[in-house]
């Protein structure tokens, strides 16, 4: 089966600057000692391959790496050490907003957006009734996307993203500030994507949801990689069933 990520290695280190009072700043300056910094490795020697087709949940408690991992792999990190290597095209849905403009309306974002995640003008055109109808927010479509609800920035990036064709589709937790209706029909989505043969890794703090919807599930604690197996184990794990 053909690889669809590569990740070899990957260490991500971030520095952490510690905030302090005027006061604190001036008594450290006066002794000579600089603001002090302090590294935090959010990810160590990560090494995994998913193959084409392959639909991951990247599972583990908060802070134990997974949207670090997933930025690595989209390309909004480099790591600090090791490699990864992606075939295809990726569409991620990381931080809702990212790639949109506040000043711009929807119809301009799709546009943006459409280009950012490597689609010509012709086939955002093509594309574009497709996109808005999926979305549902027809009614806002010219309006500056400043004014709109956090569901409707998630309704108009899931929609841009899912007709973009990507091969690698990364999903973070945005899934969880659209409503039901709106979750259930990107869930469905997610499996018609699946049953395409795309290769799709998904964060979600829903367990249950994201242990039925994938075939493999991928435990980080602490920024490293503890279980890698079928996603309901990977989950009784996490809940101590185990
Ligand atoms: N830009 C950054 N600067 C400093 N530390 C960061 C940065 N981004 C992430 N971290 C730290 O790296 C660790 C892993 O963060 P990450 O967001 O990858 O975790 P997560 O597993 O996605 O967590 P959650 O479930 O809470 O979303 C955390 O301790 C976080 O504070």
């Amino acid at each position: 089966m053909a690889e669809s990520v590569v990740i070899q290695g990957v260490t991500k280190r971030f520095r952490i600057k510690h905030v302090r009072s005027l006061k604190e700043i001036a008594a450290r300056a006066m002794r000579g000692r600089p603001d002090q910094v302090d590294e935090f490795v959010a990810l160590t020697d990560v090494n995994l391959t998913i193959n084409e087709g392959e639909t991951v949940a990247l599972l583990g408690f908060n802070g134990s790496g997974k949207s670090t991992l997933l930025k690595c792999i989209s390309g909004v990190l480099t790591p600090d050490d090791g490699r990864i290597g992606v075939r295809g095209k990726v569409a991620g849905l990381i931080e809702v907003g990212a790639g949109f403009h506040p000043d711009l309306t929807g119809r301009e974002n799709v546009y943006l957006n459409g280009a950012i995640l490597g689609m010509t003008e012709e086939q955002i055109a093509e594309r574009f009734d497709d996109i808005v109808a999926f979305s549902e927010i027809e009614d806002f479509i010219d309006t500056e996307v400043k004014f709109y609800s956090s569901g409707m920035f998630l309704r108009l990036a899931f929609a841009v993203a899912v007709h973009t064709d990507p091969d690698l589709f990364l999903v973070d937790e945005i899934l969880a500030v659209g409503d039901e209706p709106f979750q259930r029909k990107c869930i469905a989505r997610i499996r018609e994507l699946r049953a395409e043969g795309r290769t799709l890794v998904i964060v979600s703090h829903d367990l249950n949801m994201v242990a039925d919807l994938c075939d493999r599930g991928i435990l980080l604690e602490h920024g490293k990689v503890v279980m890698d197996g079928e996603p309901h184990a990977v989950v009784r794990r996490m809940r101590g069933e185990d």
